[in-house]
């Protein structure tokens, strides 16, 4: 398929699918993420105050033998060349020996202050990145349905480095430029209050200028954190979703929405750089004018013998000092506002509760017979009903197959059994107890969902049966391996249970992906097993196999599958078809055959493909 840009059909934007991130943040709504930002910097920064204090006292020194330096070199000017003039070269030898030395312990106060604030960044970000992976792990499906794992990467990524930006170096500039600024401020006070108030009259069109720029760029980095996020998203969805792209040549449209999202991205960027440009253009400007007007008015002064020339020399060089560190405030000013931008962001993710909540008093059911019940249960995924008014008793030991109409709602019903959402009002109960009501450590021992997909991590192929239960012995995994019937597959590895399920030709056959999940179950034995049958159809040695372990996984358990084939449909108790969220017919497989409703005509279709 040629892209929008030869053909002119349809701009990117209409082309996005999953990769949109269009949450644009109203004003309210970023005034509120401002003081969340502030707060979360505070929370991060709190537990590191002994450090934080020792690295300012370090500054503190630091930035005293920074300037003591001038004041060496005016005393030489003013006193020492005399003072050799008449053979006492005393006077300079301190002097130089003052600037020389003040430089030592400038270098010496340098390396102690990088080296504590260097630390402490680094532990800062680390606390960060943990806190806001753990809290993105915690956080309910309907999250990341939303927000979508792009999102959540550029948060940990792009928006935590414009963090880092700040705290490694930005930091360490602002906490000596503003230390210098001040002291220098002083010391120009001190010298000459004229020449000082000249210098301060400059600081007026500072303010509104600052005002000005912290405007400009703070909405230039909201865009940015935004923009990059898109970009994120726009990767991991075409990355992810490679053979798709290229089996539907959707390399060319997946190219122009980069494009776009790079493009945005690089716009709202340039926007702020606008806004630092002119703030540290217009500091050098206000610098420049200052330090010639202080040269007219110093020479003044002199003339009329209100001051001496080594004081106008020496606020001379104060004064390239002063704006100096002014421009590096500049610099700090944008690192802070971009950084500002990304603790928005992220205080955002930090601040999402997970909609499924763990129970305040949890209840822990008194029997693990596997009793499951629907009661009177509505639920949508927004404001349509999905399930309107579900009422259900699965008995212990129960096989239900779900079949129905695509967008039945059956993966709702299985998803609601796991809990990964609480309904809107009813209750869903395991042997009597709300789910709401049972911890999720206690629930997740209790039910267990087979997902379409059989989801292996990287690790050997005992890592990924032992996720059924981490504490499982080796001889156990054996087992459940066993019971499933990889036996005959695992002989044929190179190193047993113990390869490794990646660098093993990469993948595993769907079936052998299936058993393997069936193992996990085995091993982690819960009572209900909740199985969203893969839809992709097996050979018939595969789907044999599959069979048979289904069956050795589901004996004694209470089971919810929903199901795309007749030989699982032929192992259950019973059926339960559904339509729009409601049961329509409910029987044995061969009770609902004889009825000859929509199960038997959908069994007769089944019958026949195999023929
Ligand atoms: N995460 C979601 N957000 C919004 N709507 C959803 C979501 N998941 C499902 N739906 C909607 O809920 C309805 C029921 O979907 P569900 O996945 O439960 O159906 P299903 O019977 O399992 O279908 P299929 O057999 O195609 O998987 C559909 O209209 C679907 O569009």
């Amino acid at each position: 398929m040629a892209d929008s840009d030869t053909t002119g059909l349809l701009p990117a934007r209409d082309w996005r699918g999953d990769a949109d991130e269009s949450t644009e943040d109203s004003v309210s709504v970023n005034m509120a993420l401002a003081k969340n930002s502030r707060t979360l910097l505070a929370s991060l920064l709190r537990p590191y105050k002994k450090r934080a204090l020792l690295a300012m006292l370090i500054i503190l020194v630091d930035n005293a033998a920074n300037v003591a330096g001038p004041l060496f070199v005016a005393y030489a000017l003013d006193r020492g060349v005399g003072s050799a003039q008449l053979g006492n070269w005393g006077p300079l030898v301190i002097a130089a020996g003052g600037y020389i030395g003040a430089g030592a312990l400038g270098a010496v106060t340098t390396y102690f202050f990088l080296t504590v604030s260097g630390k402490l960044s680094q532990d800062v970000l680390f606390d960060l990145r943990r806190r806001v992976f753990r809290h993105a792990q915690g956080l309910s499906i309907s999250f990341h349905e939303r927000y979508t794992s792009g999102r959540v990467i550029s948060r940990l990524t792009s928006d935590i480095e414009s963090i880092q930006a700040l705290l490694e170096t930005a930091l360490n500039d602002a906490l000596t430029a503003v230390l210098s600024v001040a002291t220098i401020a002083v010391i120009l006070v001190y010298l000459d209050v004229p020449l000082a108030l000249v210098v301060l009259a400059g600081f007026v069109p500072l303010v509104y200028l600052t005002r000005w720029a912290g405007r400009q760029q703070r909405r230039g980095y909201r865009k940015t954190r935004t923009a990059i996020a898109r970009v994120v998203v726009h990767f991991v969805e075409s990355m992810g979703s490679i053979r798709a792209v290229q089996a539907f040549r959707r390399e060319g449209r997946n190219n122009s929405i980069l494009a776009e999202e790079d493009g945005a991205y690089s716009d709202a960027n340039a926007s702020a750089f606008r806004g630092m440009a002119g703030f540290s253009g217009a500091i050098r400007l206000v610098g420049n004018i200052t330090t010639v007007i202080v040269l007219v008015f110093g020479s003044w002064r002199i003339v009329n013998g209100h001051i001496e020339i080594g004081v106008l020399a020496a606020y001379l060089l104060y004064l390239r000092r002063f704006y100096g560190p002014l421009d590096e405030l500049a610099q700090v000013f944008n690192a802070y506002q971009s950084a500002a931008a990304a603790l928005e962001k992220l205080s955002g993710v930090l601040n999402e509760e997970p909609a499924v909540r763990e129970p305040q008093h949890p209840v822990v059911p008194s029997t693990r017979a596997g009793h499951v019940m629907f009661d009177d249960v509505t639920f949508g995924y927004g404001q349509v009903p999905v399930l309107p008014r579900f009422t259900l008793d699965v008995p212990p030991g129960q096989v239900v197959a779900l079949v129905g109409a695509t967008g039945a709602g059956k993966s709702t019903l299985a998803k609601l059994l796991a809990r990964f959402y609480d309904p809107k009002s009813g209750a869903v109960s395991l042997d009597g107890v709300d789910l709401t009501s049972i911890a999720d450590t206690d629930l997740r021992e209790r039910v267990v969902m087979v997902t379409q997909e059989a989801y292996l991590f990287g690790g050997s192929l005992a890592d990924n049966i032992r996720l059924g239960r981490p504490d499982a012995s080796d001889e156990e995994v054996r087992a459940a391996a066993s019971a499933v019937g990889l036996d005959e597959f695992t002989a044929t590895l190179p190193d047993g249970l113990d390869t490794d399920v990646r660098k093993r030709g990469g993948r595993l056959s769907a079936g052998q992906r299936q058993l393997v999940a069936f193992a996990r179950v085995f091993l982690a034995s819960p009572s209900v097993v909740i199985l969203d049958e893969a839809t992709s159809s097996l050979d018939v040695p595969s789907e044999r196999a599959v069979q048979r372990a289904l069956e050795t996984v589901l004996r004694g358990r209470t089971a919810l599958i929903i199901a795309h084939r007749l030989s699982t449909v032929s192992i259950a108790d019973r059926v339960l078809v559904m339509d729009q969220g409601r049961i329509v017919e409910d029987g044995t497989p061969d009770e609902l055959v004889e009825q000859g409703g929509r199960f038997a005509d959908l069994h007769e279709g089944w019958r026949e493909s195999l023929v």
